[in-house]
């Protein structure tokens, strides 16, 4: 059986709708449900294939984007809400009862992503979000047990199909600001 990318994008990417003003996510929770306000559309979304980002069963990957973080808000039952790992760049917020991961955050000043939180727009029940347009760490599926080596050229080709271009790390926009970041802070820039 073909290996499934994640199920929002499985049968194609849909493209979002231009002037998207943001909506809300909610947990997997059948009542009391957490949920998170986005006042404003997605950016760099994503596929990401990474051990650490939320992923339904069975999906390979991720799929993730950033919003800056004042345009997010958490709107109901904030107190199911516990980070998943303290250590990690990215604090990801889940709800304790499904484990759904809310939003991530990065709280570190200095980082160059510090300012941007983390979603998972299949969360929200509005249709619209800027779509995913590339695929991230894509290497790192085989980590997570969701490829064999050999299947790696498959998942790629597949990816490119479905417009998304294929990066073990991020894609260049993300790479060159983030070098941008600390070419200024080393004084090179
Ligand atoms: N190969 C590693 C890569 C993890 C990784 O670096 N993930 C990226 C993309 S989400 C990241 O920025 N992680 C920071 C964090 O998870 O806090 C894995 O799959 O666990
Ligand atoms: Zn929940
Ligand atoms: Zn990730």
């Amino acid at each position: 059986m073909a290996i499934s990318i994640h199920p929002s994008i499985d049968n194609g990417v849909k493209k979002g709708a231009t002037g998207f003003a943001g909506g809300t996510l909610q947990c997997n929770c059948a009542s009391d449900k957490v949920e998170v306000k986005i006042d404003g559309n997605v950016a760099h979304n994503h596929a990401c294939g990474c051990t650490k980002c939320w992923k339904p069963e069975g999906a390979a990957f991720s799929v993730v984007g950033v919003v800056p973080r004042d345009k997010l808000s958490v709107t109901a039952n904030e107190g199911k809400l516990a980070v998943v790992d303290e250590k990690a760049t990215i604090q990801r917020h889940a709800c304790k009862d499904c484990g759904t991961h809310m939003y991530g955050r990065i709280e570190n000043k200095d980082h160059p992503f510090f300012g941007l939180d983390f979603i998972h727009t299949e969360l929200s029940p509005q249709q619209g979000w800027e779509e995913p347009r590339f695929a991230a760490f894509v290497s790192s599926i085989i980590e997570g047990g969701g490829a064999k080596p050999e299947q790696m050229d498959g998942v790629r080709a597949r990816l490119a199909e479905l417009g998304l271009p294929p990066y073990d790390a991020l894609n260049p926009t993300l790479m060159d600001a983030i070098s941008t970041h600390v070419a200024k802070r080393n004084g090179v820039l």
